[in-house]
């Protein structure tokens, strides 16, 4: 549920799509790129992820991204994928977002036929820019709401609150499409609080420094709100120190319907279950408490209430 399929795109296919669409990336080699993954926080990342979209231009490269995606995953044990994607980091260059919805949703068709997994898309929009364009990005997007369950919010957190974004996020759900919102990463309690009270946000993404504050711990516990909580992020980013001082047990102490995401695999070291296995590792979860994240994973997702319900007898059985 907390994935960015642009955040998927490995070294190898970064310079595939780059040698087919001739565009010269500022690294020789995969393994030189692969060194420039070593980031200090949030910004430090967002940077190096923008830069590298450069090779997305075409409906084929965006359904080549969502396929290697599709296919890492599998082989991960996901069955369902809840997948961001930023309309606005590549309408700025010129990439409309037709060609990026079209693209996705070729990939997404064919993995449902190839490997039975469903899908949802989110459209996500970039808290550092304008609020009038991210209301621009809902209107271009229209045509395309059939397509898409959810918008978010995601790009650098600290500044930008989850409130300038109360009008878009208010025609969203008007045209029926769920809401969440990355908050408490880097951002403080507060902007939790907004994602909630003032965007009405079914999700928050992240929210690990939701703990800073007993009440809003309450409430989220009180309205099952899910937290998508991405562990090897967190290290990456410095969000948190280390993997075994990860409040993930804390969390779940708490009552919280907190879930183990990805976030940007390619760039942080692990996909759907190298998270579950290195927090299972770092922190001495028991089987229980896996089964735990993985149920509340389908419990927290946007499926309609027949497929959660197999899914869950699924995880029961397991
Ligand atoms: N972890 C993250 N936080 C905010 N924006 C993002 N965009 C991609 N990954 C992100
Ligand atoms: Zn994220």
């Amino acid at each position: 549920m907390h994935l960015h399929i642009e955040g998927t795109l490995e070294p190898e296919l970064a310079f595939a799509l780059a040698a087919r669409n001739g565009v010269t990336l500022p690294y020789a080699t995969e393994d030189e790129l692969r060194r420039a993954y070593s980031f200090s926080d949030l910004q430090s990342f967002l940077d190096l992820y923008y830069a590298l979209m450069a090779v997305l231009r075409t409906e084929d490269d965006f359904a080549d991204l969502a396929h290697a995606y599709l296919a890492r995953a599998e082989e991960q044990g996901v069955r369902h994928a809840e997948i961001f994607f930023d309309p606005q980091a590549h309408t700025a260059r010129g990439v409309s977002l037709g060609t990026v919805i079209r693209g996705l949703s070729r990939a997404l068709d064919a993995a449902q036929e190839t490997y039975g997994i469903t899908t949802r898309l989110i459209m996500c929009f970039l808290r550092d820019e304008s609020a009038a364009s991210a209301l621009e990005t809902f209107e271009a997007a229209r045509p395309y709401l059939d397509r898409i369950t959810a918008v978010g919010l995601d790009s650098a957190e600290v500044g930008h609150p989850p409130s300038k974004f109360k009008e878009v996020y208010a025609l969203a759900r008007e045209a029926g499409l769920k809401c969440v919102a990355h908050a408490g990463e880097e951002g403080p309690p507060a902007y939790v609080w907004e994602a909630l009270d003032v965007l009405g946000v079914d999700r928050i993404d992240h929210g690990v420094r939701a703990l800073e504050d007993e009440r809003l711990v309450a409430r989220l516990v009180a309205d099952r709100i899910p937290l998508t909580v991405c562990p090897l992020s967190n290290v990456r980013l410095r969000v948190i120190d280390d993997l075994a001082a990860h409040p993930l047990p804390a969390m779940l102490d708490a009552g919280l319907l907190v879930t183990v995401n990805s976030d940007d695999p390619a760039y942080f070291g692990g996909y759907a279950h190298d998270n579950f296995a290195a927090v299972r590792d770092a922190l001495g979860l028991d089987d229980a408490a896996l089964r735990t994240l993985a149920r509340n994973s389908f419990e927290a997702s946007f499926l309609d209430e027949a497929t959660r319900a197999a899914y869950l007898a699924e995880v029961d059985a397991y």
